[in-house]
């Protein structure tokens, strides 16, 4: 689909180093030598407790396309260095044209309930080819995954309203606009104007009309009557273009028009003013005037934070139209997700475990062909165990906090459990049965339903346990170790 988007291949799609990388892994004859890397974020977006994984039908659809075209191939041959001579040898560029894409990776399925530092997605195979697909994984993997999770806090608040996503004009491009309906879908709207997202990921489109058309006619009741009288079966009628309350009556007179033709007021839509007092005030003349099943449609700038402060002021929206502050993720416009080499084949066959060092133990990064393990009990997921998939867990395992030894818990064999990440492609070959966007949807909805609610909510949420399983954490320890006394020796020569 992404690639369809652009008509082209887009394999260029990523960061300039990664092909500079990329090249010198082939000159240093380590092009094919086999690497995993982990993709995960540190930090949940919106100060929330939980994020919802997504993207990964995109990144399918992408790595199902990626071939360097002849023309790709020409504008990487053109590049030049500092001197004006070109950065990569022709036999590189021949390289490249004959790649096959080899990797293996598991990943987390969309739709997924998932916490820092668990890899959303691994990827295994030849480094040259890990390397490069860096960027564009973590674009796809890091926006989609935003805007699913904002509109996963909204459809918390909003309940069983329904949720209409209008953000197409406000998006970041059309390709911002495009994958963030699909990522709103997934999270739980239920709709959006987007017509080629619609068309694009068979996601259910809606919408009102615009001020506008009210505007462009003498009066509102006469824009109300001509659009009833052109599509009955779609009216929901824009009522704060001069005085909202007024643009109700207007619009049950339009209502009883319409039932005379056999056709019901579908709703109408509050834009500006006290959208509580407003949708209380319209609730009570629409009742009046026997149109109880009309809708009632708000927006205007709205936030999961506006929509809870309505709801709490008893406001009778049961429609919410949602743009700007949605699809751009207004309060936080980015997942700092990061792409991690954890291990490299060494010549003897066996891996060597790779750490990146840093100041903060946040951005110290873990080793190991990582895998998940959700525990669960009768009531829900309780906990989440990284483990490298290396090393054998039989029996009880002993998971520990990774900012905090001192904290650990241990599981049995017998605690139901699964393991997040799932075989997606096998040596470049797909092998995973994608699910619908319906279906992903639906599992986002009962994800959350196994979290605790303190999970959920917006205000100080409680941190659900994720630890590293102790061997892990033992390598982990050892690696940090080992690396700081290599510097200091270093430093001392
Ligand atoms: N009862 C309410 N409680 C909390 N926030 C509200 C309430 N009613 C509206 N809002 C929100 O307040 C913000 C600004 O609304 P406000 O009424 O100040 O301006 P406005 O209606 O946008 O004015 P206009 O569109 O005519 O310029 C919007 O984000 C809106 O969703
Ligand atoms: O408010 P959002 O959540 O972004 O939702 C989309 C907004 O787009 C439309 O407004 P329009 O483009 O006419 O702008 P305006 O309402 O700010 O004047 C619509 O009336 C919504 O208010
Ligand atoms: O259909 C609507 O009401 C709509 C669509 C886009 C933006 N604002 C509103």
């Amino acid at each position: 689909m992404i690639n369809k988007l652009y008509g082209t291949s887009l394999s260029l799609l990523t960061d300039l180093y990664q092909l500079t990388m990329a090249y010198g892994y082939w000159k240093a004859g380590k092009a094919e030598q086999e690497a995993v890397f982990n993709l995960y974020f540190r930090k949940h977006p919106f100060q929330g407790g939980f994020t919802i994984a997504c993207g990964l039908n995109s990144v399918i659809d992408y790595l199902n396309e990626y071939k360097f075209q002849k023309e790709d191939l020409e504008y990487i041959g053109s590049l030049t260095g500092s001197d004006g001579k070109k950065l990569f040898e022709p036999g590189f560029l021949t390289y490249l044209e004959s790649m096959e894409f080899q990797c293996s990776i598991d990943a987390i399925p969309e739709g997924t309930v998932v916490f820092p530092n668990e890899p959303l997605l691994r990827v295994q195979g030849p480094i040259l080819q890990c390397q490069l697909l860096e960027t564009p994984l973590l674009n796809l993997i890091n926006f989609q995954s935003l805007i699913a999770t904002k509109a996963a806090r909204m459809r918390l608040v909003a309940k069983n309203d329904a949720l209409l996503e209008f953000g197409l004009r406000r998006a970041q491009g059309p390709d911002g606009g495009v994958t963030a309906s699909r990522a709103a879908y997934i999270g739980g709207f239920d709709a959006t104007s987007n017509v080629l997202a619609g068309k694009l990921y068979d996601i259910p489109v809606k919408g009102t009309h615009a001020h506008s058309w009210v505007m462009s006619f003498d009066s509102e009741l006469e824009s109300f009557e001509t659009y009833a009288e052109h599509m009955p079966n779609n009216v929901t009628l824009l009522v704060d273009t001069y005085d909202s309350l007024q643009g109700v009556r207007n619009a049950i007179k339009v209502g009883h028009q319409l039932r005379e033709r056999g056709y019901e007021l579908g709703g109408i839509r509050l834009d500006s003013g006290d959208l509580a007092y407003l949708s209380i005030e319209a609730r009570k003349l629409l009742d009046e005037a026997g149109f109880e099943k009309t809708g009632i449609v708000a927006s205007n700038d709205l936030d999961e934070h506006i929509m809870d402060s309505l709801k709490r002021q008893g406001a009778r929206i049961g429609i919410w139209g949602v743009g700007t502050k949605l699809i751009t993720a207004y309060d936080q416009p980015a997942l700092g997700g990061v792409f991690k080499l954890a291990a490299i084949k060494n010549p003897n066959g066996e891996w060597d475990y790779k750490l990146k060092l840093s100041e903060q133990a946040i951005k110290v990064s873990t080793p190991g062909i990582q895998q998940v393990r959700r525990f669960r009990d009768s009531k829900g997921f309780v906990s989440d165990m990284i483990f490298n998939t290396e090393t054998a867990l039989i029996g009880k395992s002993t998971m520990i906090d990774p900012y905090d030894f001192t904290r650990n818990r241990s599981f049995f064999e017998t605690m139901p459990y699964e393991d997040l990440l799932v075989p997606v492609f096998a040596k470049g070959q797909l092998i995973y049965n994608l699910p619908s966007i319906h279906e992903t949807r639906e599992r986002v909805k009962s994800q959350l339903a196994h979290f605790h609610e303190g999970t959920k909510r917006f205000v100080n949420p409680h941190t659900y346990p994720v630890g590293l399983e102790k061997s892990l954490f033992d390598l982990k320890t050892d690696l940090i170790l080992k690396l700081r006394a290599d510097s200091e020796a270093a430093n001392q020569n």
